[in-house]
């Protein structure tokens, strides 16, 4: 097949069609010049975009818990105490974590970014061998650090970690090894895979960082797995999946705006910044380990009772 044809057949695909849409928010991302550094605009943007397109996907946690609780305990009378149990514990550790980033910020932020990496590497499961997946992982959130340093050490200044340098300097020899893997296994890896890494190097060098995540995670990584878990738990309507997620992400918007009070003291841009990030990086923990406990038990069938 030749390659045009091969992209034609690519961009056919869901993963396809999000990165015309990623292409889409960055050009109107340029046009309404948020190539810039970040202003209102831009955290307005980071905070709706989260809030309603990038939550969401978390929002169904609590399914693959539920379906966890059925798989390892089919014989429980208690199912729904159990799910209660399993949420309770889902927000118990993200608050510890969020004790961890006050204490330990410079800590919690290098877990958060190598965690991170390896979410963001899920997005080509079942497409890229797992170096490749580690290496789009890390120039997802790699890139912005080496062509938008400056943004970004304002970005983790005010994420509270008093010297971001250390951060800036690792970023440049990890991407620049991604992008000499990727760029050696060039003609195993498929054109669209190459598109995709293009429009992230695009988008982190033209974009401030903050648009430049909201491009990434609202328009690819949160619709990608919005689209999975609907297959996985059969939500066949919009109007059924509105009726499962809204109650967690009321829940979660919540959470946040307690965070946005406790942090208030700080300056707007800085409190918001933090709510986002901070509260992203709580989140992640208990949602990969849901998403990976979900992803081993995905394809096994269901214990039936009493076996
Ligand atoms: C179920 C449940 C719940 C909910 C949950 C949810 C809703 C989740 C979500 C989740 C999610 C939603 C997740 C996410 C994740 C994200 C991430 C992972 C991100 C990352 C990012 C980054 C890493 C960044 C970076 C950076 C910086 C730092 C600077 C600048 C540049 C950049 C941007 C690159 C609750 C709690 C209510 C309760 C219980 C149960
Ligand atoms: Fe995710």
């Amino acid at each position: 097949m030749t390659s045009i044809n091969a992209l034609r057949k690519g961009t056919g695909t869901i993963r396809g069609r999000l990165l015309w849409l990623m292409a889409g928010a960055i050009v109107m991302a340029l046009l309404s010049q948020q190539g810039a550094s970040a202003n209102v605009i831009s955290l307005t943007v980071l905070t709706v975009g989260v809030a309603l397109l990038g939550l969401p996907h978390g929002a169904f946690d609590h399914l693959t818990g539920a379906r966890l609780i059925r798989y390892y305990l089919p014989d429980t009378p208690y199912p729904r105490a159990l799910l209660g149990l399993f949420m309770l514990g889902y927000l118990l550790l993200s608050i510890m974590l969020l004790e961890c980033w006050y204490h330990w910020s410079a800590l919690a932020l290098i877990l958060f970014l190598v965690l991170s990496a390896a979410h963001f590497g899920t997005d080509w499961r079942g497409r890229q061998c797992l170096i490749h997946r580690l290496c789009w992982g890390v120039l997802v959130i790699g890139l912005p650090f080496v062509w938008r340093s400056d943004d970004v050490t304002d970005i983790v200044r005010a994420l509270a970690v008093p010297d971001p340098s250390p951060f800036i300097e690792a970023a440049r020899p990890l991407v620049a090894l991604a992008l000499s893997i990727v760029l050696v296994g060039v003609r195993r890896e498929g054109t669209m895979f190459l598109l995709a890494i293009g429009l992230l190097l695009l988008g982190a060098i033209t974009l401030n960082p903050l648009i430049y995540f909201v491009c990434y995670f609202c328009c690819f990584h949160s619709p990608l797995h919005l689209g999975a878990i609907r297959h996985e738990h059969g939500l066949t309507g919009r109007r059924q999946m509105l009726a499962v997620a809204a109650p967690v992400v009321l829940m979660t918007w919540v959470g946040a705006g307690a965070g946005y009070l406790w942090m208030s003291h700080d300056h707007v841009t800085g409190a918001l910044i933090k709510t986002v990030f901070i509260g992203l990086a709580c989140l992640t923990v208990p949602h990969m380990l849901v998403e990976w406990l979900g992803e081993r038990i995905a394809h096994a069938p269901v214990k039936a009772a009493h076996d």
